[in-house]
């Protein structure tokens, strides 16, 4: 393993862009585009140029390091390190930076992580993702820089088109708008792997891991996995040697991360933390939250379109997943947007199961009702909330 400061001399080609520098980035894609790197197949490589979403502060420290951190895997049973080196810069993306960017011929490849509220239209006069990444297809448009894929790898269904739809509502101009459907490729993955937000206690142990320090450094699980589909028309890393699997239909892999995980974390942020547990293994550890729990996935499988064998085995993992102890999830932060992670969620298995002629599900409703009752609502309100006349549907049945 080469030393933060070996790494700090080698930067890769930026032909690659990353909107959304957070920490689920630095875990994932990054670490898929640094292990193709590391295979060779390609000889310059891909280097990633990387930006914040909504504060400079995350390109600020990494670029202090010159953009090389240490990701560290936590399973169990201790810790392994890696420097992490694929990201060649880093910048604030409101800055002229993006649109250089963005209008580079070189830039094949665009991935985004900008959360599900990132989808949606801007509050007050802020930029919304979707006039950003606009503001750059444009200055594409204007250097002739030719074709880009657009690759969402965020927990939302149908990924891919949420992300053409949040960019093409920023568009004004018929030109433009015609340039993007010639020239921009829109791809759907489902992304997974368990990367909670970095703390003191997290720094303190990569510096025992490592003999030195790191600001920046990033913890996640060992488990990963990258279900894409899509066209690359400019080309993308040889992720398809480090495990990337691409699929002509997407759908049934984001269903299952969805509505097993994502949902799972939901339902026990949403009645682990009035029970007092911060984290997800916490909160997993506690009969009455993991009994509601296997009740949601209960729910959640006969939607599936897998078979019990393959079913069961993603939720083994799951189990083991969710109960790794030294993975602080903490529930907060998977609570944080809980309006839009339950529509894509707990509202998705409800209504699936209504369309089916089943009931809604119990743990499904609670889930609900615990998240309604933190915001003020009762059931009823609260699935209204999440979707007008859900209420009348769950009562009227
Ligand atoms: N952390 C995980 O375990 C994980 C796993 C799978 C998928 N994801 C996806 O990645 C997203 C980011 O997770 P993270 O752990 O990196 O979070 P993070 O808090 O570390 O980073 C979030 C990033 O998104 C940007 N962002 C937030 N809201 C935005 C908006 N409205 N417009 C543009 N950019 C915005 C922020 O500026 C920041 O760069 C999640 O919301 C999820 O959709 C995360
Ligand atoms: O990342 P979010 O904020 O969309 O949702 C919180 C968690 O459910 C999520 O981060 C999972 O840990 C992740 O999706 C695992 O791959």
């Amino acid at each position: 393993m080469p030393s933060i400061a070996q790494a700090r001399g080698h930067r890769y080609p930026v032909r690659m862009a990353h909107l959304g520098l957070g920490n689920f980035h630095r875990a994932h894609q990054a670490w898929y585009t640094q292990h193709a790197n590391a295979l060779g197949m390609d000889a310059d490589g891909w280097g990633i140029a990387a930006f914040t979403g909504r504060s400079p502060r995350a390109a600020e420290a990494l670029s202090a390091q010159d953009c090389v951190y240490t990701l560290v895997t936590r399973a169990a049973d201790g810790d392994s390190a890696e420097i992490a080196d694929a990201i060649s810069r880093a910048h604030d993306g409101a800055g002229a930076e993006w649109e250089h960017t963005i209008a580079d011929p070189s830039v094949a490849v665009l991935t985004v992580t900008i959360t599900e509220r990132g989808y949606e239209p801007a509050q007050q006069q802020t930029e919304s993702a979707g006039a950003r990444i606009v503001r750059g297809l444009r200055a594409r448009a204007r250097a002739s820089a030719g074709d880009i894929a657009l690759v969402s790898c965020d927990n939302l269904r149908g990924n891919g088109e949420a992300l053409r739809l949040a960019v093409l509502r920023e568009v004004d101009d018929g030109r433009l708008a015609r340039w993007i459907g010639e020239h921009v490729a829109f791809v759907s993955t489902m992304v997974d792997r368990i990367t909670p937000a970095t703390t003191d206690a997290d720094r303190a142990a990569t510096r025992e891991l490592i003999g030195h320090d790191d600001a920046v450094p990033v913890v996640t699980e060992p488990f990963s996995e990258w279900v894409v589909c899509g066209e690359f028309p400019a080309g993308r890393p040889a992720w398809h040697s480090v495990g990337v699997r691409f699929v002509d239909d997407v759908e049934p892999y984001e269903q299952r991360k969805l509505w097993l995980l994502n949902a799972g974390h939901t339902l026990l942020a949403a009645t682990g933390m009035p029970r007092g547990h911060e984290t997800v293994a916490e909160a997993f550890a506690d009969p009455e939250c993991r009994g509601l729990l296997e009740e949601l996935w209960a729910e959640a499988r006969v939607l599936l379109p897998f078979d019990a064998t393959e079913t069961d085995a993603a939720l083994a993992a799951l189990r083991t997943r969710f109960a790794n102890p030294r993975i602080a999830h903490r529930l907060l932060q998977i609570d944080d947007g809980g309006l839009q992670k339950l529509r894509q969620r707990q509202v998705a298995i409800i209504t699936r199961r209504l369309d089916a002629g089943s009931e809604p599900g119990r743990a499904s409703l609670a889930t609900v009702e615990a998240w309604g009752r933190a915001h003020g609502l009762d059931l009823a309100e609260a699935l209204d909330v999440l979707q007008p006349g859900l209420a009348r549907r769950v009562y009227l049945r």
